[in-house]
């Protein structure tokens, strides 16, 4: 039985990331969270032919306590989007108190659950997480993560685009550090077929994938950011997670973590010196199974890359844990 559960289940990515997970063999029971719409959506879903029976709570009459017991995935879209000019730091404001509010409810219903977390921004947001979970002596490091798929999923495109490959799937490009603007490290030069791909081009490549969530949010216009591709990204790594639990070997997946707690990171935490980064991860029956470090032998552009993230990614970590310990969760 696998019980997932996705909170800010009624916006953009909530809403096609539940139809992927509702359309999913591996999911038995779908729980929806969200402050409106929720009910609508999951009735909505129900009427699909495919196992997994569906339920929607609003906060009203223990809503995220109902969605959350006995989950075993809670996937976490809730928050606002950015708006053309914006950053995802600028979304710090309204979300680090929306996802340290949904953190606590995890901490109290669902202590042993896989948290996903997707609402931006993630160098923060995962940072609060850890915090509020470690306030509730129920922080397991193997078991959070940050969602930095959909750059993994953007490298793969955007090299397909510039070498002509047709089946973008086929092209693997682990994407260290975090997940905005330039806290986003591709690392071309490990892509898996090798790439033989002009200097030149490397960078513009490595631009586009640093800052390919602007495209969107401009493209949209005022109308949001990625939710369609995040829906796809959301749910391969929730489907990971779950079949990685369910005994499947051998599924790595890049994910932003926190390094000293999980096997195998300690280590990668004293190369980059933060503790939060974004490495490939192997994935196991409780989670994490094993850091790996791809920084050894990448090339001398890729470390200009790494060092430039890891003094953002600092900042944005340190902004989480402050606002963990000065604005505790009221509920
Ligand atoms: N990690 C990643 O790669 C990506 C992250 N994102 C982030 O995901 C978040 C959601 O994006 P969209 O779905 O486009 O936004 P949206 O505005 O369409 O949907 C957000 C949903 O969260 C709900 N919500 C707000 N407060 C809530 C609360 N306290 N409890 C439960 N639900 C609540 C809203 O009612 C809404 O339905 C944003 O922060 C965005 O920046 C977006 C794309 C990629
Ligand atoms: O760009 C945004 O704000 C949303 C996001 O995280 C992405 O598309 O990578």
């Amino acid at each position: 039985m696998v019980k997932a559960a996705v909170l800010g289940a009624s916006g953009g990515i909530g809403q096609p990331l539940s139809l992927l997970l509702k359309a999913s063999p591996l999911v038995d029971d779908l729980a929806l969270y969200d402050v409106v719409n929720s009910p609508g959506v999951a009735a909505d879903l129900s009427h699909i032919s495919s196992p997994a029976k569906v339920t929607g709570y609003l906060p009203k009459e223990d809503g995220l306590k109902n969605t959350l017991e006995g989950a075993d995935v809670v996937v976490i879209p809730a928050g606002i989007p950015r708006k053309p000019g914006m950053t995802r730091d600028d979304l710090f404001k309204i979300n680090a108190g929306i996802v340290r509010d949904l953190i606590t409810g995890v901490a109290k219903y669902c202590p042993k659950a896989f948290i996903l977390v997707i609402s931006n921004p993630v160098n923060s947001t995962v940072p609060i997480a850890a915090e509020i979970l470690k306030a509730h002596n129920v922080f397991d490091p193997s078991r959070l993560f940050g969602v930095t798929t959909l750059d993994v999923v953007r490298a793969s495109t955007f090299v397909a685009e510039v070498t002509g490959e047709k089946d973008s799937r086929s092209i693997v490009v682990p994407v260290v550090g975090g997940h905005s603007g330039d806290t986003i490290v591709p690392l071309l030069s490990l892509a898996r077929p090798p790439l033989s791909i002009p200097t030149d081009k490397c960078d513009g490549l490595v631009n586009r994938i640093q800052f390919g969530g602007d495209e969107v949010v401009k493209a949209k216009d005022g109308a949001g950011s990625a939710t369609l591709s995040m829906a796809f990204a959301g749910f391969r790594f929730a489907e990971s997670v779950i079949k990685a639990v369910g005994g499947e070997k051998g599924i790595v997946e890049p994910c932003y973590v926190y390094l000293p707690g999980v096997p195998g990171g300690d280590e990668i935490a004293k190369v980059v010196g933060i503790d939060f980064f974004a490495v490939p991860i192997e994935l196991g029956p409780n989670g994490v199974a094993k850091a790996t470090n791809p920084l050894g032998s990448i090339n001398e552009r890729e470390k200009e890359l790494l060092e430039v993230a890891i003094k953002g990614l600092k900042s944005n970590i340190d902004k989480g844990v402050e606002f963990a310990s000065a604005e505790p969760a009221k509920l």
